[in-house]
């Protein structure tokens, strides 16, 4: 539903987004992720109109332009600091946007917004501002929804509230752009990772894909651990024990179950490390830094 062809944007005559292509479809909640100035922030107000660029952006086949925002009507954001008129309550706020009254109550119920939602904003804390912004971004029912660190000032009822949210729009076909440097709480949603640094996509891939091969380590589980040590040494495969258990890297996993039907061993487990998504970020970043 969402393209980008090979958007470059350019502020002040820096290439701050550089040839950026991915696209999301319907339901799918996108993690946009990156280390501080990588132009997160900056491809989002793109897709919404508020820079210039290069390239082509298009929603549902309808391009976006400088000049022509309609593809824009379906779409629902949070960028920076929620656009919320101060002097105005929260339910005023929101019946500007809204155009079912059901949709509002409704919204204002989930987010827990009722005890304050009469109330002038400009008395709101930082979580209630927050909460207010992201049910103007998801009036309307939305197809698209670009929500810019989303959890900033959210207690924990909060963010969970707003992941089920999430997930209930995505249910529906509502697609997200999330960016987030709380990882752990994107990770419970998101189903597509896009990582990039300097303005370039470094990564794009389903969050299985991008899971499973960025596993590094597996667990091996046998029946036979003296005969296995013996079996993978002299096969120069290297391992670390710990009594039944083995760990082994990601590419020697098929030599091994060959070598385990060879010898008619039994294996009775084998399955990925458990690793920390930040942690493979990290690597993926530092890598990336080590081959510039
Ligand atoms: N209005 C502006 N004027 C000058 N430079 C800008 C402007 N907006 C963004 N930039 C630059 O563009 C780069 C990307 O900024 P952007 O805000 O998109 O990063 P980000 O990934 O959202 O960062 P963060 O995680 O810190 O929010 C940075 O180097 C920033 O300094």
């Amino acid at each position: 539903m969402l393209e980008l062809h090979h958007v470059d944007t350019f502020i002040h005559h820096h290439r701050i987004i550089d040839h950026v292509s991915f696209s999301i479809e319907p339901g799918s909640i996108v993690g946009l992720i990156g280390p501080n100035g990588a132009g997160k922030t900056t491809i989002m107000k793109t897709i919404l109109g508020l820079t210039k660029f290069t390239g082509q952006i298009s929603i549902d086949q309808q391009p976006i332009t400088e000049n022509d925002h309609h593809a824009l009507a379906s779409v629902g954001a949070l960028i920076e600091h929620p656009a919320i008129y101060p002097f105005l309550t929260g339910r005023q706020n929101l019946v500007l946007y809204a155009h079912d009254p059901h949709d509002l109550e409704n919204l204002v119920r989930i987010l827990q917004m009722t005890n304050y939602i009469d109330h002038p904003s400009k008395g709101y804390s930082l979580g209630m501002k927050q909460k207010l912004g992201i049910a103007i971004a998801l009036l309307n029912h939305p197809r698209l929804v670009i929500l810019d660190e989303p959890m900033n000032g959210l207690d924990v009822e909060a963010t969970i509230c707003v992941r089920q949210l999430i997930q209930h729009y995505a249910d529906q076909g509502t697609a997200f752009l999330i960016s987030s440097h709380i990882l752990s709480e994107l990770q419970k949603v998101m189903t597509q990772v896009i990582l990039i640094n300097q303005g370039r996509v470094i990564v794009n891939q389903p969050i299985a894909d991008f899971n499973r091969l960025n596993h590094q380590d597996y667990h091996l589980t046998v029946e036979d651990p003296t005969v296995t040590a013996q079996l993978l040494t002299s096969h120069h495969i290297p391992f670390k024990r710990n009594d039944h258990q083995f760990v082994v890297d990601r590419h020697t996993i098929f030599t091994i179950q060959d070598l385990f039907a060879e010898h008619h061993l039994y294996l009775q487990e084998l399955a990925p490390v458990e690793t920390n998504f930040e942690q493979i970020i990290v690597r993926i970043l530092d890598e990336q830094r080590r081959s510039a």
